[in-house]
């Protein structure tokens, strides 16, 4: 596999050792000795540099700069970080930025030649297997949204009555939560399933250009070039909306008569034609929010705001993870045409569920496809999550001590198990394995019930003892005399309660019927 390497390196040596180290393995080195003509290089060999390493130990390539700006050029670009020995906060910082691996000097060949060969086959597998997810991308229906969660249970149910009519719906939720796949799904369930899903990110677009794509532009009307307008596009179809807040007041306002009107006035005509396009919006910002600091038309959120759907952050429903994961290792195993699809141990299962997953659905189906892809045995183990190790490991609350030690994020001992993990070395003077104390940080962390909600705010208590009645059915696998005990109540009260959450006890994590 010949790929071509982008090296940005102060260091005239080291350059010269890590280059020919590099070059005896058949690959093409690009050298730049500062992080601007590295950009530079990037930005006109984007399509042909499959690795990047720079050595963040230099005065000049400082790596909070240039590890946005090159990953900006290419998100999907594995670029592996040089650090001096010691340097174990930069190095975190670069992997939670998104930085594929760092190496720690002197470098030796044998690492060189290690990392950057997982590098590039993340890559190359990334490459091929863009255009087939994308595929699937576009045919997703309910039976794709996995959920044993009782608020994601609760969207595909308002999803389904979503389909059965044609008003609008407005998916609420941060980046990743599915909101898309939602939209996909309802367009699929409803009458217009065989005809078009447009979709348009109005946060990818820049303001001057949202008329234009929304409604076509005057060039297209006249000889056929430039933009028809998606709502053209969408005809008999769906049109989905996503980040509709970006949209500028004036836009807002053409959005709103066409809603109204139910007709618009094609680019170059006098009249206005008909519309027959279905609605979905979707927004990661509090519209009411919008709506009050005067950046949202007010008779635009209620014409909009009819059928509105709250997804919940994946932290907010960690009970769908393992579900997910498995979801995703059985995906990805087929799509890399593994002979069986790879089981994963408990103890990573653990770590994953511990995560807080700040892009959600997205952030953790990237983690699985890639502990898939680089995985070397039969089975996904923490240390194929060197990532979410480090981050779980560096964040861990400070009160929550186990296993008799307590640490805090800046606590050596934490950045060195996390680099153990990353590298699958035992820490020095560590007096269990890495994967014990991740495991048991990870299950105390998922025993955790948050008690403030994504606003900040704190949670409403009868929320919070639904949950932790749900916990407790799980914990005690469904005795209720023990769960009743444990919790203090008598077990008519108990019962009562979990009619009133509409709680089936020999499945807790599902709402009764
Ligand atoms: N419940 C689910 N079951 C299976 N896959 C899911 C689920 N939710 C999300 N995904 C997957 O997670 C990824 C992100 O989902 P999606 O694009 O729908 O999120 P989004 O909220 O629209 O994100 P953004 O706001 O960034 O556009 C997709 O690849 C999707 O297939």
């Amino acid at each position: 596999m010949n790929a071509h390497v982008l090296l940005i390196n102060e260091d005239a040596a080291e350059r010269r050792s890590m280059k020919a180290a590099i070059e005896a393995q058949g690959h093409v080195v690009h050298i730049s000795d500062t992080g601007e003509e590295g950009i530079d290089l990037l930005s006109r060999h984007r399509d042909d540099i499959g690795v990047v390493v720079f050595d963040a130990s230099g005065p000049v390539t400082a790596a909070d700069d240039l590890l946005p700006a090159l990953l900006e050029i290419n998100s999907s670009l594995p670029v592996i970080v040089e650090v001096t020995e010691g340097a174990n906060e930069l190095a975190l910082d670069a992997v939670r930025a998104g930085a594929f691996d760092f190496l720690v000097k002197p470098v030796s060949s044998e690492r060189l030649v290690g990392v950057l060969d997982a590098a590039l086959k993340l890559h190359n597998v990334t490459q091929q297997a863009k255009p087939a997810r994308r595929l699937r991308g576009g045919a997703v229906t309910f039976a794709d949204i996995v959920t044993v969660s009782a608020s994601m249970s609760r969207v595909v149910e308002l999803g389904r009555r979503a389909a059965q009519s044609l008003i609008p719906v407005m998916l609420e939720g941060e980046m990743g939560v599915g909101k898309e796949t939602v939209a996909r799904a309802i367009h699929a369930a409803s009458e217009r399933g065989g005809r078009p899903f447009v979709s348009v990110n109005c946060s990818a677009i820049s303001p001057a250009q949202m008329d234009e794509m929304l409604f076509g532009s005057q060039r297209s009307a006249a000889n056929g070039a430039g933009t028809t307008g998606k709502f053209f596009e969408a005809e008999g179809g769906t049109l989905y909306i996503d980040e509709v807040a970006e949209l500028p007041l004036q836009v807002q306002l053409r959005l709103l008569n066409a809603v109204q009107d139910g007709e618009l006035v094609r680019a170059g005509q006098d009249r206005p034609v008909k519309l027959n396009v279905r609605l979905i919006l979707a927004t990661s910002r509090d519209l009411i929010e919008e709506v009050k600091s005067g950046r949202f038309r007010e008779d635009l959120y209620y014409r909009l705001n009819v059928f509105p759907i709250t997804i919940a952050a994946l932290r907010r429903r960690k009970e769908d993870i393992p579900h997910l994961v498995r979801s995703f290792v059985e995906r990805f195993s087929l799509e890399q045409r593994l002979s069986k699809t790879l089981s994963i141990e408990a103890s990573a299962m653990a770590l994953l569920t511990a995560f807080d997953w700040p892009g959600n659905t997205r952030q953790l189906e990237n983690a699985v496809f890639r502990a898939v892809v680089l995985a070397d045995g039969v089975s996904l183990k923490e240390r194929d999550f060197p990532h979410i190790a480090a981050q779980v490991a560096s964040r861990r609350p400070s009160g929550l001590g186990f296993v008799g030690e307590s640490m805090s994020s800046s606590d050596p001992s934490a950045i060195a198990k996390a680099q153990a993990a990353l590298f699958d070395r035992p820490p020095a003077g560590a007096s269990q394995t890495v994967a014990q104390t991740q495991a048991y940080a990870a299950a105390a962390m998922a025993n955790v019930i948050v008690s403030t909600d994504d606003a900040g705010n704190v949670r409403k208590l009868a929320e919070i003892e639904e949950e932790l009645i749900r916990f407790a059915l799980k914990f005690y696998r469904g005795q209720m005399s023990q769960v009743a005990r444990k919790l203090g109540i008598g077990r008519s009260t108990l019962y009562r309660k979990l009619k009133d959450y509409g709680i089936d006890p020999d499945n807790p994590q599902k709402d009764a019927a």
